[in-house]
């Protein structure tokens, strides 16, 4: 594995509120990723993993600390910069599909690399490439409500690769499949991953898929730690 650091939070404070009602969730949040790293993020259930995870992607601002992605060090940078980083640099997978359900599947993981700049010939490719390597390569001009539940969510990670990312943020991405479709999807991540030399950071609760990864790291008053075994 090469060891170059892919992103880097350092510093990480993140509340929400003000005044007497203020969270404090981060508190000077440290973490690093390197090229091809799989960690898994397992934490009790509020206590920040999503917002850990918005920040990394610059969905959210933190209120203290730096991002850094690919190098590029990202407080004080445009929302335009910002976006730009987050469309090239960064892949999100959630719990929930949120594909877009007038289209097929084909067309959602086409649409990120149109709004990229790629022909639609290019994107169709690419496209076709990731359906087949998910093994739902017959399925693609199929909507997302005529998929199954394992199907939409490979879609879905199929999506936030297109663009190849150099991070695969993913917040519970088999939270809501029953055992067996998880495993099954999970495997399907990690290969893909794998296979790119993607970073991945993956907040799950299953511990199981969490024991998969390269490293496990979880949040304690508001900070990383690591655990892995
Ligand atoms: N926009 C917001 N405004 C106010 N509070 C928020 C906001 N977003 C998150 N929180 C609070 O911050 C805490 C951490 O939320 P977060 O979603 O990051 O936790 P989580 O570990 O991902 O939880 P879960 O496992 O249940 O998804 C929670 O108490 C939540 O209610």
């Amino acid at each position: 594995m090469a060891s170059k650091t892919v992103l880097s939070l350092t510093g990480i404070d993140r509340q929400y509120g003000q005044g007497e009602t203020v969270l404090n969730i981060l508190k000077g949040a440290d973490f690093s990723l390197r090229r091809g790293e799989t960690v898994a993020l397992v934490a009790p259930s509020g206590t920040g993993k999503s917002t850990l995870l918005h920040v990394a992607g610059l969905l959210e601002h933190p209120d203290a600390g730096e991002v850094t992605i690919g190098g590029v060090a990202c407080q004080g940078l445009s929302d335009d910069r910002r976006t730009a980083i987050r469309r090239n640099s960064v892949g999100f997978v959630y719990q929930f599909h949120h594909l877009l359900p007038e289209f097929s599947a084909l067309e959602n993981i086409m649409m990120p690399q149109l709004i990229a700049g790629l022909s639609k010939q290019e994107a169709r490719e690419r496209a076709s490439q990731l359906l087949d390597y998910m093994r739902i390569g017959h399925r693609g001009d199929h909507r997302p409500a005529e998929l199954s539940g394992g199907e939409q969510q490979r879609v879905a990670i199929a999506r936030a690769v297109a663009n190849a990312p150099l991070i695969l943020l993913a917040d519970e991405p088999t939270g809501n499949l029953d055992p067996e479709t998880a495993s099954y999807v999970f495997s399907a991540l990690e290969a893909l991953v794998r296979q790119s030399g993607l970073a991945a950071l993956i907040a799950t609760h299953n511990h199981d898929l969490a024991a998969r990864m390269d490293r496990c790291v979880t949040l304690i008053d508001g900070k990383v730690v690591d655990y892995t075994a």
